[in-house]
């Protein structure tokens, strides 16, 4: 099977390849690497370091059984139609969320989904696109009380982590970090120095013109941000439409949503998405059931009982990030009675959220 992949270098495009070696999976299939701006330099080794393709000529690419795509929404809208209109049959997956709400494809979580990809391959369905990562890591954590149809609704309230926002949002946020602690280094080292002039330093310094804002465009260290991408009509951020949207087509529901809908804020976190949810189950079950249908579902969900320190310790960005674990814990009922439970999870939005889908999608056209 030649593969042809675009965008690997770039942040995610990196993390499917560390997981590609990580299980094996180049030694299934014939890689060529393509780029938008290296054409003809030296590629990976994992590729025998063959000259890089040009990722924008459609005959090249249209030689590919398959083509996997990190390279971004822009590049998708040139070059999709365009390998489709000439003629090209393969199978395209892809990480950016240009072609997740058309038609034609199908949005991959397959641990929560594998019936929909297999129906939608045996009819022939070539395009399938990796989640939004917020609305992946929600249904890897949720997908028991989902398969069971037990969710009459979820309020997700998100703290998304600084690479949903790209690589140099990442190195902004440390960058914001560093710039506080220095303006304060000398009070920090004296015990007995004022809190409130500490304060006052910090504040001044995240208000000042020469904080570093170009990326977010307002402070994230020490701070947050209450929106996460374009404004819709509706009032909501696109990263809050696309919970319910995305979520009931992963679903294979989209004729009967189940209504998701909250807020998205952007934390101080670097690469695990967090969501403290609310949901409003169809029947008052007990917590130990909930626990135990949730826990049940697939490897990677860990349901972290409701106690103090095993929470701080497991439903933390800083013990989660880098793996593929899904915890999931704070569940209780709610005071608006016994179908009202919340929940809080975590999970590494560069992992389940984004190059792990692809790289099982892959995997699973292997099989076929
Ligand atoms: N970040 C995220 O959390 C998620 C992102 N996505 C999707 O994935 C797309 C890619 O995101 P992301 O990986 O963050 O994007 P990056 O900016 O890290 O990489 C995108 C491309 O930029 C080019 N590039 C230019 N300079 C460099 C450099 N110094 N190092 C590495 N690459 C460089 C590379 O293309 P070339 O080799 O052709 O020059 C690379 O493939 C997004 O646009 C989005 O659609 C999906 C889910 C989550
Ligand atoms: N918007 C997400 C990251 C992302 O790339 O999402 P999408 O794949 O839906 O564009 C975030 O900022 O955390």
């Amino acid at each position: 099977m030649n593969v042809g992949f675009v965008g690997w270098r770039g942040m995610v495009g990196s993390v499917l390849m560390q997981r590609m070696q990580e299980e094996n999976d180049f030694a299934k299939i014939t890689p060529v690497f393509f780029t938008t701006s290296q054409i003809g330099q030296k590629g990976p080794e994992i590729g025998g370091s063959q000259p890089l393709k040009d990722a924008s000529a459609i005959a090249e690419l249209a030689k590919m059984d398959v083509i996997v795509t990190c390279q971004g929404g822009d590049y998708t809208k040139a070059t999709y139609p365009q390998l489709r209109e000439s003629g090209w049959q393969g199978y395209w997956i892809d990480a950016a969320s240009t072609l997740r709400m058309v038609d034609e494809s199908v949005i991959i979580l397959d641990p929560v989904n594998r019936h929909v990809i297999d129906k939608a391959l045996a009819e022939g369905t070539k395009t399938f696109i990796g989640g939004n990562c917020t609305v992946s890591l929600m249904l890897i954590a949720l997908a028991g009380l989902f398969e069971k149809d037990l969710i009459e609704w979820v309020t997700p309230m998100t703290y998304q982590a600084a690479s949903g926002a790209g690589a140099r949002n990442m190195r902004e946020l440390l960058s914001q970090m560093g710039e506080l602690h220095d303006c304060v280094a000398d009070e920090l080292n004296s015990p007995s120095s004022a809190i409130l002039e500490i304060d006052r330093k910090v504040a001044a310094k995240m208000r000042a013109d020469s904080f570093p804002t170009d990326q977010f465009g307002v402070p994230l260290a020490g701070s947050l941000i209450p929106w996460i991408d374009a404004e819709l009509p509706s009032g909501q951020s696109k990263e809050e439409w696309k919970a319910q949207a995305e979520a009931n087509k992963i679903l294979g529901q989209s004729d009967a949503p189940v209504p998701i809908d909250g807020l998205c804020v952007r934390v101080g976190a670097m690469r695990c998405h967090a969501q403290a949810l609310t949901i409003k189950l169809k029947k008052d079950l007990p917590v130990s059931e909930i626990e135990s249908i949730l826990a049940n579902h697939n490897p990677w969900v860990k349901v972290i009982a409701n106690e103090k320190q095993l929470s701080m310790q497991e439903l933390s960005p800083t013990k989660v990030t880098g793996t593929l674990n899904v915890p999931i814990g704070r569940i209780r009922k709610l005071a608006m009675g016994g179908e009202y439970i919340s929940a809080f999870t975590v999970g590494d939005q560069l992992l389940w959220g984004a190059a792990e889908p692809l790289r099982r999608m892959l995997n699973i056209l292997q099989q076929a």
